[in-house]
Parts: structure tokens; C-alpha cells; sequence
């Protein structure tokens, strides 16, 4: 007997899981026809043919000691804006954050914002945040969640509509211990929740979303469809967006294999679009 008994909409979720693949993201590639393309690399970027899906933490600004502490470095935001204007506005934040904290970091700098790893996405500015119907955590997780971070000091507890996310970065020492918490929530679950690894972190959450999801949903529709997607990110939920950008025909990144740090992937991107007076672009339209 499973210690959650899923709603209705779990139920469903799970039967298409005893089928095929979950039906949640479109399975249309275009690998197919880039065929004939030139493959996208960093030094080949026509901006008036890509669209830039980027990652947040890690990858657009530094990692810090807490979720609330990160900085949005001077700059930034003026460096997304023309990146925005000269890619035709197809330019979106694809974060595990819930889209309304990415909404108080940014503002309206991105046309559209994929939240909680794609469970939450908003297509474009001030349109509403679509969910995936995904089953909600069980309450008693959440219960057992807050009475462990409460016994292991420097642990907290991050809440998400979609999941909730045990911290370790201050307790080191407690990581392991809130993993097999974690795995032994999802393991009787059959599969229909998971335990995503973070960066000092492990969040669980829902399975049948992920960035690939959230890249694919995104590149179906303007201005982004038509493009081709540069995803860039550094962590291992970021390899699912990586994955569906290739095979979309795009270019997938990553932190540090292709950028020592977010500092040298912000220089790039400001490289791309300079501002008046900078030097020309590099690699760009
Ligand atoms: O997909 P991302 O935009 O990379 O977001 C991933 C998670 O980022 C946040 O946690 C991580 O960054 C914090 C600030 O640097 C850091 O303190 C923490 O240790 C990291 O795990 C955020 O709190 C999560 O909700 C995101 O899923």
C-alpha cells in the first residue's frame, strides 16, 4: 500500500506512465530539417536566427550562500535586453525557482519564464503562468520535510507549488542524511515522484516535466518558434534543456565545460550585443 494515495490526476498521470511516454510535451524535432544548416556553435551565432534559453542559478548570476542572497550583477539586465531586441524577443529564463522570484530578480527582461524545472511556464509578458497537472506533494512529506530540517541545524526547507527543496549548503555533514529522507518519500511512489539532485540541494518534486519540456513548449510558439534554441546551464537538471536543445537543432552549453564560471558566460553574452560605443560583436548576427 502506498503511504500517498494519488488524487485523480495522479492516477492519470500514472496510467499514461503504464503507456507510452507521458504525452505532456510535444515530440516534434527539427533536428531533421537543420540538416542542411550550418551546425550553431559559439563562434557561429546568427542572432536573427536563435533563441536564448538560459538557465538562472549558476549560470546568470553566482551561486550564494542562500536562495534570497543571490545578486543580479550591474549590468545584466541592460546585457539581456539587447540580447532580447536583437533575437526578436525570443529570449527566456528556463529556472527550477517558481517564475515569481525570477519575476523580482529580472522584472520583465525575459519574454517568457519556465519555472520549477517547467512544471510553471509563462510564454510571454504578462501572460498567465500555465502549470502542468502534476500531483502535489504529499502533505506528510512536507510535515516529516520541516520536523527533520528542524533536527539538523544549517538544513531549511524551501517550498515550491510544485515540490519542495531540502538545503544543505550551510551543513555539509547533512547532506546524505537528507537524501535517503528524500528517496525514501519517492521510492513507493512508482515513479511518479523523483528526487532531483541540486547543488547542495535535493528537491523533490514530480516526474513528467523538465527543462526538455520546457524547451520544446517553448519553441513551438513566437518568437521563438522558427529559431533555433541556445540553451545554456550548469547544474543536473539543466542537461535535460541541453538535450532538447541539440536535438531541436540548437546548441546546448554548459557551466564550466564551455564558461569557467557565470562571470565569463556574462562577459560572453555581453560580447554578443555591446552596447553603444563597445567594441563590435563577437560571433554575433
Ligand atoms: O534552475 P536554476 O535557475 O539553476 O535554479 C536551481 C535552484 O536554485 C536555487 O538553489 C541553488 O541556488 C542557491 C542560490 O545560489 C543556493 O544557495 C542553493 O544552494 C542552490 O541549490 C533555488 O533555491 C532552487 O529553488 C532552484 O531550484
Amino acid at each position: 500500500m502506498l503511504p500517498y494515495e494519488p488524487s485523480a490526476t495522479a492516477w492519470n498521470v500514472l496510467r499514461r506512465k503504464e503507456g507510452p511516454p507521458i504525452v505532456i510535451a510535444s515530440t516534434r524535432d527539427t533536428s531533421a530539417s537543420s540538416g542542411s544548416q550550418p551546425r550553431l556553435s559559439r563562434d557561429h551565432l546568427p542572432l536573427s536566427e536563435v533563441a536564448f534559453l538560459l538557465d538562472f542559478d549558476g549560470t546568470l548570476v553566482d551561486i550564494a550562500p542562500t536562495p534570497e542572497s543571490i545578486v543580479v550583477p550591474p549590468g545584466l539586465k541592460e546585457t539581456l535586453l539587447r540580447l532580447r531586441a536583437a533575437c526578436g524577443d525570443a529570449l527566456a529564463v528556463i529556472t527550477g525557482r517558481p517564475v515569481p522570484q525570477i519575476d523580482e530578480f529580472l522584472g520583465d527582461v525575459p519574454f517568457a519564464v519556465a519555472g520549477e524545472h517547467g512544471i510553471a511556464i509563462r510564454h510571454r509578458p504578462g501572460g498567465p503562468i500555465e502549470r502542468a497537472a502534476l500531483p502535489p506533494v504529499p502533505g506528510e512529506w512536507l510535515r516529516e520535510a520541516q520536523d527533520l530540517v528542524a533536527s539538523l541545524p544549517g538544513t531549511r526547507l524551501e517550498r515550491k507549488v510544485g515540490g519542495f527543496v531540502l538545503h544543505y549548503r550551510a551543513a555539509p555533514e547533512s547532506g546524505t542524511t537528507l537524501r535517503k529522507a528524500a528517496e525514501a518519500w519517492v521510492a513507493p511512489t512508482n515513479g511518479l515522484f523523483h528526487v532531483q539532485a541540486a547543488k547542495m540541494a535535493w528537491e523533490i518534486r514530480p516526474a513528467g516535466v523538465d527543462k526538455g519540456y520546457a524547451v520544446r513548449l517553448l519553441m513551438e510558439n513566437a518568437p521563438f518558434a522558427g529559431r533555433r534554441p541556445v540553451f545554456v546551464g550548469d547544474d543536473v537538471t539543466d542537461e535535460d534543456g541541453v538535450k532538447a536543445a541539440v536535438s531541436l537543432g540548437g546548441l546546448g552549453l554548459r557551466i564550466p565545460a564551455d564558461f569557467p564560471t557565470p562571470a565569463t558566460f556574462r562577459a560572453w553574452l555581453a560580447s554578443l550585443v555591446p552596447a553603444t560605443g563597445d567594441a563590435a560583436p563577437a560571433g554575433g548576427a
